[in-house]
Order: structure tokens, then C-alpha cells, then sequence
């Protein structure tokens, strides 16, 4: 409707900015790893797509887990939250590993934010140890391991999102 406010994107509506860089999102990786060897040995990792990928790729190789499961579900449309669409479930041979309840399996994801998402996955697996290497405060009590907490306004920047790109002087009127 005409005069109606622009509905802001959950990004605008976060006002602050975390990037995080290659290096920074590796090291952060390892930490969590150092977390999660102290609660393992696990069966399989789950990785949440598609953010998930990136740190469960990460902790699978420095725990040393072999098995890598995909629980692929779509939700934010660029940085705008909608209904929560599970395309494609845990595998059959990941929940037999998991007695069915996801005993011994860790659920990997890259954050939290309002924890729509990882209620569902807890959901399928109640029993699963659930790690996620940045935590919003509204998602972060559903995490049994995280990393790095950032407020609830602010918005992370993942580095296969963006790209190095010029950036204006101060004196220039940049923000
Ligand atoms: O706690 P929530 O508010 O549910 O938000 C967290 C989820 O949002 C992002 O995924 P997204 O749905 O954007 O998909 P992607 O991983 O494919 O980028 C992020 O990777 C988490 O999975
Ligand atoms: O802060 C965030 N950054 C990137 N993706 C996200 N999805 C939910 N919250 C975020
Ligand atoms: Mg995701």
C-alpha cells in the first residue's frame, strides 16, 4: 500500500555487522572442535545445510568422524526468514547409527539466531549433541556447544557470502 513502511530484512533489522573472515571462521572452527573432544567420540556428524557444511567439514576431519550426514532445510530467503522447509531428512543409516533418537551423533550447524531451526533438528533427534560455532542469544539455549556469542542485533557475515570490495575514507561520508 502507498505510505506503508518497506518491511526491513532481518539484516537491516540487526543493525550491527560481524564479518568474519576465512581465517577467523577456521580458527573459530578449531576451537569448537577442542569443545566437542571433551563430550565425543561421536558416530556421525549432521551437517545443517547449507551452513552447516562448512564447519561440519571442519570438526569431521579434526575429530576424525568419517560419516557426514546432511539434514537440508531452507529458511532465511537472502536474509529474510520464512516457513522452515525440511528438503531432504536425516538418512535412514545416520538415525540406525543414532538408535533412532541421535545418541552419539552431533548435529552441526554455523549459528544460531531465533532458533527456529535447531528446535527443528532436535526435534529429529532429541538425543544428539547440537554444536554451532556463533550463538545468538535467543537460539542459544537450544546449543549444547558453541563458541562465540553475538547480540541478538547483530548480523553475521559469513565468508563464502561476500567478497573483498572497496570500501570509501571516513572523511568521505562512509559509515
Ligand atoms: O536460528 P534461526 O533463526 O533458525 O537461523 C539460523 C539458521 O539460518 C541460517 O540458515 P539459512 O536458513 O539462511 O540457510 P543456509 O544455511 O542455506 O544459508 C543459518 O545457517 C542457520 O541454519
Ligand atoms: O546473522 C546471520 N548471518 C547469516 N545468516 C543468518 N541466518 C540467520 N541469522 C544469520
Ligand atoms: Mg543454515
Amino acid at each position: 500500500m502507498a505510505g506503508e513502511a518497506p518491511e526491513l530484512s532481518a539484516q537491516e533489522r540487526a543493525g550491527k555487522a560481524f564479518p568474519v573472515s576465512w581465517d577467523q571462521f577456521h580458527r573459530d572452527c578449531r576451537a569448537l572442535t577442542w569443545r566437542l573432544n571433551e563430550v565425543g567420540p561421536f558416530h556421525a556428524v549432521i551437517a545443517i545445510t547449507r551452513g552447516g557444511l562448512v564447519p561440519a567439514a571442519i570438526v569431521a576431519r579434526e575429530l576424525g568422524v568419517r560419516v557426514i550426514d546432511t539434514v537440508c532445510i531452507a529458511s532465511y530467503d537472502h536474509n529474510k526468514q520464512g516457513d522452515l522447509q525440511v528438503l531432504k531428512g536425516i538418512s535412514e543409516a545416520a538415525m540406525k547409527l543414532g538408535g533412532g533418537t541421535g545418541k552419539g551423533l552431533l548435529i552441526v550447524d554455523d549459528l544460531v539466531d531465533t532458533g527456529k531451526t535447531g528446535k527443528l533438528v532436535r526435534e529429529m533427534l532429541p538425543d544428539a549433541h547440537f554444536a554451532t560455532v556463533y550463538a545468538k542469544p535467543m537460539g542459544r539455549p537450544l546449543v549444547d556447544t558453541f563458541i562465540t556469542e553475538v547480540s541478538q542485533d547483530t548480523w553475521i557475515f559469513f565468508p563464502w557470502d561476500t567478497a573483498l570490495s572497496y570500501h570509501p575514507p571516513l572523511r568521505d561520508g562512509a559509515a
